[in-house]
């Protein structure tokens, strides 16, 4: 697709290492497609070791892939590196400020290396800092700023040349809930106001789910599934209910009455519970419970949980990605 900021296929990294004495091939990533849209906010999600910053060091060019293709910003990153390096703004799991310079002259040495006049740098960097509210900062070391407001001014950083397409690598680890929130109200903020394409890293659920248009669920190298989070759910998964019974004698009937609504699976009983998954338990619901009463079943409580991403992380791996 032309209009694609990303457009892989088929790029893997095979690393070559050693375990021991003995010598081995770690494949780090296993032949991915990836396509990115302008103005998209791409979450790629998955288990640590699953292959996602080296996907994105690929990406951004720090990695030659052993194998594919990928154009990046309409750029092919292993004919066209410098082009794409012009393009794009990368932020990296440890940041890229020092610390002991003032947080204004870095972005303005930022700017400046990427070819911008020193006035403009200082204007995109102004303004860029009023948007991450960062105000008051420009004179600050970042060593004297909480965890929040430095990643923020990584972000500010990545930003300074106005690339097309930022990649943020796990932008919001080692910060608290609700610095973690903060930065994601940033993050749908710059795409609002500045247009910007985001391709981000992440192994939290929730913040894929917060954050992202599209989510891309990487496992062991390889790319399980590619869609909109409310796809992903309703797709996979289904919607969790789960009723509480007065008295246990009942829970075989309320089970096979469960099991009889047409697109009911998983259905089991434990203890005085009964659980299964229903494609739409909204419309569903309301008959099963005329139903139990008049089988003058009992219920001590009803809940219905919709699905989550872990529960599709679940349907595609077999494992939680919790535990992963
Ligand atoms: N330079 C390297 N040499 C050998 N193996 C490597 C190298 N870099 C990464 N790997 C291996 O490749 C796999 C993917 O690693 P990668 O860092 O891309 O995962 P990740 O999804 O980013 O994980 P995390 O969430 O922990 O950052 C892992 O098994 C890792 O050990």
């Amino acid at each position: 697709m032309g209009d694609d900021l990303i457009h892989a296929r088929g790029l893997a990294q095979t690393f070559h290492t050693k375990r021991g004495r003995e010598k081995v091939d770690v494949q780090a990533v296993r032949g991915v497609d990836i396509d990115v849209e302008e103005g998209e906010i791409v979450g790629f999600l998955g288990p640590n070791g699953a292959g996602k910053t080296t996907t994105l060091r690929m990406l951004t060019t720090l990695l030659k892939p052993t194998a594919g293709t990928a154009t990046v910003a309409g750029y092919d990153v292993a004919t066209e590196p410098i082009k794409v390096r012009q393009s794009i703004g990368y932020v990296s799991q440890s940041g890229s400020t020092s610390g002991e310079a003032r947080a204004g002259e870095e972005i303005m040495d930022h700017g400046m290396l990427y070819g911008i006049s020193q006035k403009q740098a200082e204007q995109r960097g102004r303004e860029l800092f009023e948007q991450l509210n960062l105000d008051g900062m420009w004179n600050r070391k970042p060593k004297t700023m909480s965890g929040g407001q430095r990643r923020r001014l990584d972000i500010a950083m990545g930003l300074t040349h106005d690339p097309k397409l930022v990649f943020l690598d796990e932008p919001t680890t080692g910060l608290d809930p609700q610095a973690r929130a903060n930065l994601w109200t940033h993050i749908s903020d710059l795409r609002t106001h500045r247009g910007s394409t985001v391709f981000l890293t992440t192994h939290y659920l929730d913040e894929a789910d917060a954050l992202s248009d599209r989510i891309l669920i990487i496992d062991d190298g390889e790319i399980v599934a590619a869609d909109t989070a409310d796809n992903l759910k309703s797709n996979v998964a289904g919607d969790l209910l789960e009723l509480e019974l007065k008295d246990n004698a009942r829970t075989t009937t309320t089970a096979e009455k469960l099991g009889s609504i047409p697109g009911a699976t998983d259905v089991e009983v434990d203890g005085v519970d009964v659980r299964g998954r229903l494609r739409n338990a909204g419309t569903a619901v309301p008959g099963l419970l005329r139903d139990l009463d008049r089988a003058g079943i009992e219920l001590v409580s009803i809940e219905v949980r919709r699905p989550t991403l872990d529960d599709v992380f679940l349907n595609l791996t077999g494992r939680s990605l919790r535990e992963a």
